[in-house]
């Protein structure tokens, strides 16, 4: 593996997942490949579950790490043959070049601006690093797509599965913010890689991007597309098509106990308690967003390993 900036850097994902799965049995197996190599982190934006786990498996490969919050450092230019004598200190072709001699993997955080959907389309933040970087580069949430938390919820569904094509349902839920349609993007393109049954529901208004869900049932009535359902994703995003806009607060979008049915709840995380989802859920043994976030740690490393051994 080169570089893990899309899911389609995959080139196995039935092996991938299966070998991260080994990896849990025996997660200090491989401290040889990552001995005297660093993993730089750049946070554009926060984070919790990324930044640590992304970090522990680095360690647990051996490397050592670094993590900066670029907006602490200096504020970056990305645009070329820009006159910098506004806000922007330092050039992504220099930060980047830079960077890569104190790295061996370098991750990178970056949300969408929300504003301009055809500039976020661009993915300028993470293509920059990927173009002017000299060390491979690991994308931890872009503008458009989180890959590792993809991963890690195929990891997940592949351990928890009670049948051989579960029904998998992503549902919108409401949220007082517009959100990025980075998370929701990825887990369908990782969907339909996958043998299960998706189904995608949202109020009109909230399709995601066609190129991506492509041709996944979209189902305006949520009840109907959660009847069934073996596991329910939840996950709030902000109109694609009226873009960055919160153009629907339905509270009645919300996930209960009895929407939930039978099916094992899902989510990201972090999440709105009793705006995304109801308590009752969340404390409830059908909730598996802990195994979703601890398979974020070896997704991570699955990752690291094949780019390290690639090196
Ligand atoms: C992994 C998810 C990161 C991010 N989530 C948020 O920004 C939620 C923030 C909030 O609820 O205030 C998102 O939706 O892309
Ligand atoms: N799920 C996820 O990426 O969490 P953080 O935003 O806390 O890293």
């Amino acid at each position: 593996m080169k570089k893990y900036t899309q899911i389609s850097d995959i080139s196995n994902l039935s092996e991938t997942i299966k070998e991260a799965i080994l990896l849990k049995m025996n997660p200090y197996e491989h401290q040889h490949l990552g001995k005297n190599k660093t993993l730089v982190m750049l946070f554009f934006n926060s984070s919790l579950r990324t930044r640590l786990s992304t970090e522990k498996a680095a360690k647990n490969l051996g490397m050592d790490v670094m993590s900066l919050n670029v907006n602490d450092a200096w504020n970056l230019e990305f645009e070329d043959g820009t006159v910098m004598d506004a806000s922007t200190s330092e050039h992504v072709k220099e930060a980047a070049k830079v960077i890569s001699q104190y790295a061996d993997i370098i991750a990178v955080r970056a949300f969408p601006s929300l504003k301009d959907r055809e500039k976020d389309a661009t993915e300028m933040v993470i293509k920059s690093f990927e173009k002017y970087a000299t060390v491979p580069i690991v994308n931890m949430e872009s503008a458009t797509a989180h890959p590792l938390q993809a991963l890690a919820d195929a990891i997940t569904i592949s351990e928890l599965s009670e049948k051989s094509r579960p029904k998998v349902v992503m549902s919108w839920a409401p949220h007082p913010r517009a959100l990025p349609q980075a998370v929701p993007n990825s887990f369908v393109e990782m969907m339909q890689k996958m043998d299960v049954d998706l189904t995608i529901t949202h109020p009109e208004g909230y399709e995601l991007n066609p190129e991506i869900t492509k041709d996944t049932p979209i189902n305006y009535n949520q009840d109907e597309a959660l009847k069934d359902a073996d596991f329910v994703y939840a996950k709030n995003w902000s109109s694609y098509t009226d873009y960055g806009n919160v153009i629907s607060r339905d509270r009645t979008w919300m996930i209960t106990k009895e929407k939930l049915g039978h099916a094992k709840f899902m989510h990201c995380l972090p999440v709105r308690r009793n705006v995304i989802v109801e308590d009752a859920v969340l404390d409830s043994d059908q909730s598996i967003v802990m195994q979703e976030a601890n398979n974020r740690t070896y997704a991570a490393q699955i990752v690291m390993k094949g780019i390290l051994e690639n090196l």
